[in-house]
């Protein structure tokens, strides 16, 4: 037997083995092993019942090792074929897959006590997360505990005591652009300037710092965790998690995970220590994630790698998805000037042009908010948001949901839904008019279908970020809007629906013209100089 030590593409995986590892004859055992294996819900799905004789939900007839790019459209055809409660194997994984926002709200939210699991991952929640991070923690006392600590700081009461900061931050945002754009005369392509936005809105409150350039080091090693991170963990895109002896081989996939792990006890474990460090000194250390922690270590049991993936969690939940959002919405802003226009009138009626939009305008701006929200509908961060997971059997509506089932909210075609947003593709602001909540309030009513949309998630593990992240896109976007005429280029077409990347998440790269619209815009950003929060 000759075994293999180096790296392999998953990809090559059945070569590789027809080569080295097995003999003819086991090939051809394995072949109908894998045969079966991928039949197999074709000849059982009517046989998986529970006592009672209920099926588990249809399907597609075949299992499917892994959905490689863009998953949402491969639930949204079969939803249209099976229905708004399908079922589909991914390997040795039952996925039942929710496609109506009624559904969504009996399942996740009304039963949320037998729904509100994870999946432990090979690749996400075993290898780079250690079942941490909240995000992966299973349903249980561990997963309470943890959110309980880490949230205090999400409140709207708690981002009160930190908001001059995420208004600073969204200064700095509209300044750097300013500058880097030499003063709106250069293109640029906005993708670094708003991942250190949200970067830095992530940092202040998990560490109590800040970069104060695009160039500083730390930008750049945050960042590229963050995206690998998302490239990583998209919930049907690695053959890996489904087929178990994939796992006991070095793919690339595994030793990515592995480095991602390890680099993020690095980076993010010595920013701990150096917390630790300021704190033991005895400095006025500003208060956030970290320091709750530190303080809270002893009498809530944490350990190290609690530390390390607690203090990470707002990092890797927090900045791709909301950059992802003020990214789509420069896209689809400079490509639909009707709606630049209407949000420039809103803004010179109701703000003027001596000071910009604060957080407290809210309420007053009425076709700004409709903005943001349209953009979340038109290209939620998660189409395939981290699945929930089942702790017990449950029959919905005469189907089985058997216990272990992992259950998918499929986003793309819940904001596809023709009865709730017709025309659904196009990107219509007005849709949202006369909604004065905020996201985290309509998660709350009663009637699913009044839902503004459905890209927090839903039920227990709701998006704990939703507050803070509401805030972040509202000064960013508003003052955007307020600063500059936002235009795509002549001959640079944006592309409204290809994705970069294997997140699902961001635009493909694209370069912009931010021209200041007025003479305050210079009056306001020159007076403001970056500083250095307790520079690491
Ligand atoms: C536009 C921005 C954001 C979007 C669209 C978003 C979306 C989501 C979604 C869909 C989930 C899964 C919910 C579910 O399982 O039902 C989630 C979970 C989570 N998000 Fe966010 N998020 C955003 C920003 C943030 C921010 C700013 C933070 C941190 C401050 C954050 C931290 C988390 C955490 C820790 C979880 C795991 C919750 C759990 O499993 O209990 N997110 N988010």
């Amino acid at each position: 037997m000759v075994y293999v030590t180096y790296h392999i593409p998953e990809t090559g995986l059945l070569a590789l083995f027809s080569t080295t590892l097995l003999t003819a004859s086991r090939i051809s055992v394995l072949l109908v092993v894998l045969a079966l294996t991928f039949i197999f819900p074709l000849i059982f799905r009517r046989n998986i019942v529970d006592k009672n004789g209920h099926s588990i939900p249809p399907g597609p007839p075949l299992r499917y090792p892994y959905l490689r790019r863009c998953p949402e459209r491969a639930l949204q055809a079969w939803s249209r074929t099976y229905g708004p409660l399908f079922s589909v194997w991914m390997g040795n994984q039952l996925f039942v897959v929710i496609s109506d926002a009624r559904i969504a709200k009996d399942l996740l939210v009304s039963n949320g006590a037998i729904f509100s699991s994870r999946k432990q991952y090979f690749i996400k929640s075993q290898t780079i997360l250690r079942g941490r991070a909240i995000t992966t923690t299973p349903y249980n006392d561990k997963w309470r505990q943890h959110r309980r600590i880490a949230t205090q700081l999400l409140t709207p009461r708690a981002i009160q005591g930190y908001a001059s900061v995420l208004d600073y931050e969204a200064h700095i945002l509209i300044r750097s652009m300013y500058y880097g754009t030499g003063m709106g005369k250069l293109p640029i392509n906005p993708a670094h300037f708003v991942g250190r936005y949200t970067l830095n809105n992530m940092l202040t409150v998990s560490f109590g710092t800040r970069t104060d350039s695009t160039a500083d080091p730390l930008t750049e090693s945050a960042l590229a965790l963050a995206n690998e991170f998302m490239d990583l963990t998209s919930p049907l895109s690695n053959i890996i998690d489904f087929i178990e002896p994939l796992q006991w081989i070095p793919t690339t996939t595994r030793s990515r995970a592995r480095r991602l792990h390890d680099g993020i006890v690095e980076v993010y474990g010595a920013m701990i220590m150096r917390v630790k460090a300021r704190m033991d000194a005895g400095e006025d250390v500003p208060d956030c994630l970290v320091k709750t922690l530190l303080l809270a270590q002893e009498r809530e049991k944490l350990d190290w790698e609690d530390l390390c993936m607690l203090a990470v969690a707002f990092n890797l939940g927090g900045i791709h998805s909301t950059s992802g959002v003020i990214m789509w919405f420069l896209a689809l802003i400079s490509s639909h000037p009707e709606v630049q226009a209407r949000a420039h009138a809103e803004l010179d009626s109701v703000i003027g042009r001596d000071a910009w939009p604060s957080a407290e305008d809210k309420q007053r701006l009425p076709y700004i908010q409709a903005i943001i929200k349209e953009v979340e509908r038109a290209h939620a961060p998660f189409w395939v948001p981290p699945p929930h997971y089942s702790t017990e059997d449950f029959v919905y509506n005469g189907m089985y949901i058997p216990k272990d089932t992992a259950l998918i909210l499929n986003c793309y075609e819940i904001h596809h839904n023709e009865e709730k947003y017709p025309d659904s593709f196009a990107f219509k602001p007005e849709r949202f008019l006369g909604d004065t909540l905020t996201c985290a309030e309509s998660s709350n009513l009663p009637n699913a279908m009044d839902r503004d949309h459905w890209a927090f998630g839903a039920g227990r593990r709701i998006c704990p970020g939703i507050h803070v992240a509401e805030r972040e896109l509202w000064l960013a976007i508003s003052r955007l809007l307020w600063a500059y005429d936002i235009r795509s280029l002549p001959g640079e077409p944006i592309s409204l629906e290809g994705y970069d990347g294997e997140s699902s998440r961001k635009p493909q790269p694209y370069r912009i013209t931010l021209t200041p619209r007025h003479d305050r815009v210079h009056a306001l950003l020159e007076g403001e100089e970056e500083v250095t929060l307790m520079k690491f």
